[in-house]
């Protein structure tokens, strides 16, 4: 991704759309995969043919491009009538239905209680919803706030340098406070990872910025038959509270069965086919913790072409650093018998590794942080999903240091 920094801005003083170059940009060979294409299941005529200075819904101007996922491609606009930017995110025309806005919806009418209300601050919030016709199909589009880059990509930026304490404590305190709302609405998650961890934008110029730097130095594109690919730029100017985007794949209800989470992160209720709720994203929050401390991820992908043997060697790590599932545990699941006996030793189809634990792996911290460090670790990846600590007794957990006289985390980062 193409990134930005200081550029001298110029507020637009004309409320008219803008003039983008048709010229001055560098090609990309048409025959390289590029931006969205490069996504596994990417079907052209599922994405919308979006332009850099296209006016969508008669006031918003596209103005840059800001990533693009599974469902969707996402820009920065800026409204025509008052000059406020806000980010698009255009989704691909087949989606049957659309489970994010039905969140939203959700969301929306439900009353909450007003202090658990103040962790929505942390969840992305959608200003408004709309159609858009395509050549191919009608598009649901997303009006929401513009944000900065994301937990993944700032790792990235430090060349995978893990976060120092402070900061991982602050990002956790905001996630679990996200969570409290989130679960206090009877909404799970099931997405959390860094890639959908996005830091608030501080500075409002950032966004003219874009635009100008979009103006003056177009970004590279790919002319692609019907449609032009645009690049993705990163906005830099982002020190404020995280926000927990991706309400994509989120359920609202106590209890769910069958497929969900992202590999890594799967949670072993989800693995073994048994009934999961909201403690899944707690499962989630304690392998972003580690991520953000530690170099080696807990747990990672095994077997790429197949899932059964993924399972088994995510399943024996899991038991090599937490132990044996409780006996209750194995009884939740027919599944159990392939991986353990009735008395939990491990029989699965692959090799145990060696025993490990919390304490051995963890190298970022020392002395009673470590401790705390770990204390943490051990209540939020427990086998017994009711055992492990929900979010509200987690925010107020020692490692991360709120205490009950000053409930709300610190709004940026120190
Ligand atoms: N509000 C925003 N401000 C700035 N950039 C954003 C915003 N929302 C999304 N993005 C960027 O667009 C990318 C895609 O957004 P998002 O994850 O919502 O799409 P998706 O199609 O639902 O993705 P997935 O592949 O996870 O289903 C994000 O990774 C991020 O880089």
């Amino acid at each position: 991704m193409a990134s930005v920094r200081r550029v001298s801005s110029r507020p637009p003083s004309a409320v008219g759309p803008r003039k983008f170059p048709s010229e001055g940009f560098e090609l990309i060979d048409p025959a390289t995969k590029f931006e969205e294409e490069t996504l596994p299941f990417y079907r052209k005529e599922e994405y919308y043919p979006m332009r850099i200075g296209q006016v969508v819904h008669g006031h918003y101007q596209v103005v840059s491009k800001l990533g693009f996922g599974t469902t969707s491609t996402v820009w920065l606009a800026r409204d025509l009538r008052d000059q406020k930017f806000w980010a698009v995110k255009v989704h691909i025309n087949t989606l049957k239905h659309n489970q994010e806005l039905e969140i939203y919806r959700h969301l929306a009418d439900t009353p909450c209680d007003i202090e658990l209300a103040k962790g929505k601050q942390y969840i992305r919030q959608l200003k408004e919803s709309f159609k858009l016709k395509g050549p191919h199909g009608d598009h649901d589009v997303f009006i929401m706030t513009p944000l900065a880059l994301s937990l993944s990509h700032f790792l990235g930026a430090r060349r995978g340098q893990p976060f120092h304490s402070g900061f991982a404590k602050q990002a956790l305190s905001q996630i679990l406070y996200g969570l409290v709302y989130l679960h206090d609405m009877n909404v799970v998650h099931t997405d959390l990872h860094l890639d959908n961890l996005l830091i608030a934008l501080t500075e409002n110029s950032t966004m003219a910025e874009m635009e100008e730097a979009e103006l003056c130095r177009p970004s590279p594109r790919k002319q692609a038959d019907d449609r032009t690919i645009h690049t993705s730029r990163m906005m830099i100017g982002g020190g404020g509270p995280l926000t927990i985007c991706d309400l994509g794949h989120a359920r609202i209800g106590e209890k769910h069965h069958g497929f969900s989470m992202p590999t890594q992160y799967r949670a072993p209720e989800v693995i073994l086919d048994m009934e999961w709720g909201n403690s899944i994203d707690l499962w989630s929050t304690g392998l972003i913790a580690w991520d953000l401390l530690e170099k080696e991820p807990l747990f990672r992908i095994y077997d790429n072409e197949s899932p059964e043997q993924n399972d088994a060697h995510h399943l024996a790590a899991m038991t090599a650093l937490l132990g044996p599932p409780p006996p209750e545990f194995l009884a939740r699941s027919e599944k159990t018998a392939k991986f353990w006996s009735e008395d939990g030793q491990w029989k699965g189809p692959v090799p145990l590794p060696p025993e490990t634990s919390f304490e051995s792996l963890a190298s970022a911290l020392t002395g009673e942080e470590k401790e705390m460090f770990v204390s943490l670790m051990d209540c939020l990846l427990y086998w017994l999903p009711e055992e492990r600590g929900d979010a509200m007794h987690m925010f107020f957990h020692p490692f991360i240091g709120n205490n009950r006289s000053s409930e709300e985390p610190k709004e940026s980062w120190a």
